[in-house]
């Protein structure tokens, strides 16, 4: 099964939409994908001139050949063109989930009008969609017509988009990403919206001004299913798929005398096609009417590192902190869980002296407070920090800020605020900490690396040993994060000696 996607949805014989922008989309992404054809329309760039619907037994042919050799990790659905269409799919999306070792993932673009404005379904399909198809979606990705059309909310505003996904949920869908092409708010810009698992993501950027947008939605939710087949949790998908159509945007072209397609570029590199993640405070919130938190400012950004950090050692004690800085590691970070009250004060104060000393840079982990009253270089924090520490009294006291991330969304987000360094991980399991479905593996680091390195100083952390160093350096990151392979070695100074060599003692 692995990273095969499905399609189940019409042809577009332009070439710009349907299954065909889905398969370029899943490509992109390098995934497999494979096609279940439910309708053969006959469009140009003009528009649709004849729908030709796939008959249930040509659909059914179709799912079987694929089910008995090429089970999917994520089924994406797009035109389904009447009831006995949605009826048949519906039936064999239940038969997958309940009977599949690994059940399927299903992404389902609720495709009901091109967007040439001619209808792709028949009137009657909506009831049978919510009967049958809804309850069974992951993941649905209308636009602003086909959230309003399965919903009755006209989007008027952000509660009116919290509401239609709340109403599309009560339906049976899991997830909900609402497409904000079309809305008119905040002017001149595209702002969509997630809501998955209780939890909220806004996303926002400059409307890309080009009448080249057919396919956009097909292509947006076909790279969304092949991030999840991928692994990425969705809170991810949704940001490459967004930055994956802001370039495809960015490079359309006309094919023939009306609206061309989505272009279909790879995986987005440039961290300028991704879109920002909008949260209280931040750029775009205040158009949005989010609560406003502590005053603090977004643009300014903390102190520099003056680099890259080199091998960054994570430790629990003050001894260690000296071990590592006297065998010469340039960054420590005095990292203490179930902190004595009695001591703590006094070992942050002891870790500030000592980075002094060794003139190496010495971060606090968690105790932002005692860092700032010691004067410690910088400090570490986690992305539940971001929300509770007081980032402005950081800023102002000049210490450096490094923030954890663990994937795109997390990486954004903590873009937001500009701090020193940009931490990714974990890369590898751990036994150090539970990263229960938080492994990143190398292939999403090094797409992290050069999104990020132009802004910051990047560093890897999560069961980097001796083994593996080598290979997460070739990522290009500049520092790896590392605890056992240090504090567990039989011989410190000489795993530091090696780390340090595989790092060309940066
Ligand atoms: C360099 C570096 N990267 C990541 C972490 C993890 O920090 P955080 O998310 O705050 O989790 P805890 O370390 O507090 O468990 C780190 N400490 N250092
Ligand atoms: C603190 C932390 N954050 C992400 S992974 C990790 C632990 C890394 O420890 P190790 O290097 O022993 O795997
Ligand atoms: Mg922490």
């Amino acid at each position: 099964m692995a990273d095969v996607v499905w399609s189940i949805a019409g042809s577009d014989s332009g070439g710009g939409a349907g299954i065909q922008a889905d398969i370029k989309a899943m490509h992109s992404f390098g995934v497999h994908g494979c096609t279940v054809i439910t309708a053969l329309t006959a469009q140009n760039s003009l528009g649709v001139e004849a729908l030709n619907s796939t008959s249930t037994e040509v659909i059914e042919s179709q799912l079987q050949a694929l089910a008995i050799d090429m089970p999917a990790r994520v089924i994406k659905i797009g035109m389904l063109a009447n009831v006995q269409q949605i009826q048949l799919v519906a039936e064999h999306l239940s038969h997958y989930k309940a009977k599949w070792v690994e059940p399927p993932l299903v992404v389902y673009d609720p495709v009901a009008i091109a967007s040439s404005g001619d209808r792709l379904t028949e009137e009657d399909t909506i009831d049978a969609l919510k009967t049958y198809l809804l309850p069974l979606i992951d993941v649905i990705t209308p636009n602003t017509q086909e959230t309003q059309l399965l919903t009755g909310v006209y989007l008027i505003g952000p509660d009116a988009v919290r509401e239609a996904a709340q109403k599309l949920q009560q339906l049976g869908v899991q997830s909900v990403v609402i497409k904000g092409g079309h809305w008119d708010y905040p002017k001149g810009y595209c702002v969509d919206y997630c809501a998955s698992q209780g939890q909220e993501y806004w996303l926002g950027n400059e409307a890309i001004n080009t009448p080249h947008t057919h396919g956009t939605g097909c292509s947006l939710s076909s790279a969304i299913a092949a991030c999840l087949a991928k692994g990425y949790p969705l809170k991810d998908a949704f940001i490459l798929g967004k930055a994956y159509v802001n370039k495809g945007l960015s490079y359309a072209q006309r094919f023939g005398e009306g609206i061309g397609p989505l272009a279909h570029t790879g995986f987005p590199e440039d961290i300028n096609d991704y879109p920002q993640v909008i949260e209280a405070g931040s750029w775009l919130a205040d158009e949005l009417d989010f609560e406003q938190p502590i005053p603090f400012n977004f643009a300014a950004g903390f102190a520099d590192t003056g680099g890259e950090l080199g091998l960054y050692a994570v430790v629990d004690s003050v001894d260690w902190v000296e071990k590592c800085l006297s065998a010469g590691v340039p960054t420590v970070q005095l990292r203490v869980k179930n902190a004595d009250p009695e001591t703590l004060e006094a070992d942050i104060q002891t870790a500030v002296t000592l980075g002094n000393k060794y003139q190496g840079r010495v971060f606090i982990n968690d105790y932002w407070q005692l860092a700032i009253k010691h004067g410690a270089y910088g400090v570490h924090l986690g992305q539940e920090d971001l929300s509770e520490a007081n980032l402005q009294a950081i800023q102002e006291a000049g210490l450096r800020l490094g923030v954890s991330t663990h994937g795109f969304y997390e990486m954004l987000r903590a873009h937001n605020y500009r701090p020193s360094y940009l931490a990714f991980g974990a890369i590898y399991p751990t036994t150090t900490k539970d990263m229960t479905g938080q492994i990143q593996g190398l292939e999403k680091l090094s797409h992290f690396v050069p999104l990020m390195a132009e802004h910051y100083p990047t560093v890897a952390i999560g069961g980097i040993d001796l083994s593996v160093a080598p290979d997460v350096v070739k990522t290009g990151v500049g520092s790896i994060a590392v605890v056992r392979a240090i504090t567990e070695s039989n011989d410190h100074a000489s795993a530091i000696e090696q780390l340090q060599a595989y790092l060309g003692n940066r």
